[in-house]
């Protein structure tokens, strides 16, 4: 089966607020797939869906052709033992040095001794360039580098799937250049697979192989990042060129301004 991931006619609401619609997504073995779209339109809900951490109400997630099911604990810990995640504000633990931050999902998840333990933390910090930083605080290293520290360690199980939400966020463009490239190699290095939540255009289609994008939790266009480059999609469009104007909504659905101002027509 050439997909890990393959996402179909999946529906996802919070209450009876539906956030995703009859979604169909393929994610290849190998390779590097975005999701990129506005605020608000289900991207960081289909990551956690992916890592069973909720429920769809119908349709199905498959990783290597098993599906999500979040209600069966046993067979969720050995998925997510072979997922990688890197949150937004994945913070390191604070109160230890990096390389026990990176050490720590070994300890969790494997009875390795500590020799081996040691080994595999030095080898994920050098590829990462931070190996000389291993015994530093988090409060010793840069935002740059403590990102790198949160890459090393959702890599340090060797994940089959590694899933990044906005891995760039609130990075100096240098850092933003570095953490790219290194989710790129890590990919290629590990033979893993890739699903990354992310704004930025630039970053994302340097290394990215397919795009989807996302609008009120419907796939709007997808393909690779010189055809999303080319499109005349008036939402991809206005997301790759970074217009103020176009389809993606800068409101939060709901009530009209008018009515909520009690003055009646509709806005
Ligand atoms: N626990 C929750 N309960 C109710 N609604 C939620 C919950 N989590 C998210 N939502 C709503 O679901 C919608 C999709 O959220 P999601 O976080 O997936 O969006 P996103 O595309 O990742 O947005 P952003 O880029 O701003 O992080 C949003 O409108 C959000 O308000």
């Amino acid at each position: 089966m050439t997909n890990l991931v393959e996402i179909r006619d999946l529906h996802f609401s919070y209450g009876d607020r539906p956030i995703l619609s009859g979604l169909r997504m393929d994610f290849p073995r190998g390779k590097v797939i975005a999701v990129m779209g506005g605020s608000g339109s289900g991207k960081t809900t289909i990551l956690r869906l992916i890592g069973g951490q909720i429920a769809a109400q119908s349709g199905s997630v498959l990783v290597d052709g098993k599906p999500v099911d979040p209600r069966d604990m046993r067979q969720m810990y050995a998925m997510r033992r072979r997922m990688g995640m890197l949150f937004q504000h994945g913070a390191l633990f604070t109160d230890l040095t990096v390389f026990e931050n990176v050490a720590f999902p070994l300890r969790e998840h494997t009875a390795l001794p500590e020799d081996m333990i040691r080994d595999l933390v030095l080898m994920k910090l050098q590829a990462v360039g931070l190996r000389n930083a291993a015994n530093l605080k988090p409060s010793e290293i840069s935002g740059g580098m403590a990102r790198r520290v949160a890459l090393a360690r959702a890599i340090a199980l060797d994940p089959q799937i590694i899933m990044y939400d906005e891995p760039f966020a609130g990075l100096d463009p240098i850092s933003m250049g570095v953490t790219a490239n290194l989710i790129r190699e890590l990919n290629d290095a590990l033979g893993s697979t890739s699903i990354l939540v992310s704004h930025d255009v630039h970053e994302t289609f340097v290394i990215a192989d397919y795009v989807y994008f996302l609008s009120q939790g419907k796939i709007v266009a997808h393909g690779t990042p010189q055809q999303m480059q080319e499109s005349t999609d008036p939402y991809v469009k206005q997301f790759v060129h970074a217009e103020a104007d176009g389809p993606v909504p800068f409101h939060y659905a709901g009530k009209s301004l008018a009515e909520d101002l009690g003055v009646g027509g509709r806005a």
